[in-house]
This record gives structure tokens, sequence and C-alpha cells, in this order.
């Protein structure tokens, strides 16, 4: 990604970001909310319109159609049908997506939800809901997993579970996108882009970052960044 400019409402969002995701890491998205992490997942999975930048996916343009099968999205809010059970909505997606049928069952076994497969889907809880959303981001074991905030209102133990299924896809060769604004997630990643007001304040892994800024802990971190950058900008 490159030189990448986003208006959104008459406003500037994103502001002329720039880096490269190696195939086969975990990438955390972090930054407050309205930083832009929304816009810079759409603009990866090709369904923003950008001002200017390039903006290149598994070596194709983002949102060019050879990519639809590659890359899964999760968005924030689940999209899913509420009036179709766990399966059956899974069954939908992955014929839409022309995934193999036995595909349902393994990523309903990935994301846990063995127990509610025959439920309808507005019944379960927040956590099960967002886990369905993320199942079906699933099908079709996609190059690029692009994860809009995956883990929210999940327990920990939960969390947990979930993040060692990223770890798992990572190791079988899958690049994972995941956003978030719980620090504590940030650890778990190979390399973390840390957002502010559209821009990326910091680019690297875990320990870098704290290694860079001296701090305890990555929250301690991404606050000493965010003091750097205003006194350098004053
Ligand atoms: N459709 C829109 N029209 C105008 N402004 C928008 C629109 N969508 C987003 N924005 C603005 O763009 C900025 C970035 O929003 P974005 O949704 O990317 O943030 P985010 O980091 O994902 O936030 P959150 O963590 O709360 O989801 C925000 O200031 C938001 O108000």
């Amino acid at each position: 990604m490159q030189g990448l400019r986003v208006v959104r409402g008459g406003r500037e969002v994103l502001h002329d970001l720039a880096f490269e995701v190696p195939r086969g890491t975990i990438v955390g998205l972090l930054g407050p909310s309205g930083c832009g992490k929304t816009t810079l997942i759409r603009a990866l999975v090709g369904v923003q319109v950008v001002r200017s930048g390039t903006v290149t996916v598994l070596g194709e343009p983002a949102g060019a159609p050879g990519l639809r099968r590659r890359v899964g999205y999760a968005t924030q809010k689940p999209a899913v049908y509420g009036d179709l059970s766990v399966a059956e909505n899974l069954r939908y997606f992955a014929a839409m997506l022309g995934a193999p049928r036995s595909d349902v069952a393994r990523v309903i076994d990935e994301v846990g939800l063995g127990r509610h497969r025959d439920q309808v889907v507005a019944t379960l809880s927040g956590g099960q809901l967002s886990r369905v959303n993320l199942a079906a981001a699933l099908l079709g074991g996609p190059e690029l997993l692009v994860l809009d905030e995956p883990t929210v209102g999940l327990d920990p133990v939960l969390r947990q579970e979930l993040w060692e299924l990223f770890r798992e896809l990572a190791a079988g060769g899958a690049t994972l996108v995941v956003s978030s604004h719980v620090m504590d997630e940030a650890g778990r990643t190979d390399r973390l882009l840390l957002m502010r007001e559209g821009l990326i304040l910091a680019d690297g892994t875990p320990e870098a970052l704290r290694a860079r800024t001296g701090a305890r802990d990555l929250e301690e971190a991404f606050l000493q960044l965010i003091t750097e950058q205003s006194g350098s900008a004053a």
C-alpha cells in the first residue's frame, strides 16, 4: 500500500499511508476509535473509494475480481442472516463463494460453534454471532483474512482460543490483518501498525515498539509515541 489517502464526509481520514504486509504473518491494526482502522480495512478489501494511492493485495489491485475467493473479510458488524441457522448461513455463503460444502463443518468447528450449528442466528449471544461472522470469512480457506475487531464482546477464554486459531492459520501460510482497540491483543501479533487520527504512528514488532519507547507494556509505548509525535509536530 502506498500513498493512500481517503476522504470521507468531506474530510481526509487517511493521510498518505504506506506499508507492506509479509505473507504468513499476523498484523495487528491498533488505534483508538475513529482513527481510521475500518477505512483502511475497507481500502484493503477494495470497497473504499480512495482519493489517491495504490493498494495491492496478493499481487492484484485491491478489490480485483480474482481476489474474491482469496480474501476473507469479516466486517465489524456481523453480516449474516438472523432467520437462518448457523449451518444454513454458512452453506449459503459457501455456495455463493463456490467453496466446498465440507468447508461448512470445518469452519463451524474452527470457531467452536458445533453445539449451535442448528440454532437460528437471531437467538445467538453477541459473542456467538461474531463467531458466525468470522466462520463465514474462513470459508474457502482464503490466503488473506481481514478481520475488523473479531474479538469484541468475547470473554477472555474465547479470545484466547480465537488468537490460537489465528496463529494456526498463519502457520498454515495465511496472512491475517486484525484490527482491535484492545492493547493486550497487540502483543499476540507479529507486527503492529499503531494508528492515530488517520496516520500510522508506528510500524514494527511488539518487541521493537517496546524497546524503542522503553515502555513496560504496549499501552505505555503507544502513549509514549503519541507524546513524541505531538512534540515533533510542535
Ligand atoms: N460514511 C462516512 N461519512 C463521513 N465520515 C465518516 C464515514 N465513515 C467514517 N467516517 C469518519 O472517518 C474516520 C475514520 O473512521 P473509521 O470507521 O475508519 O474508524 P475506526 O478506527 O475503525 O473506528 P472504530 O474503532 O470506532 O470502529 C472517523 O472520523 C469517522 O467519523
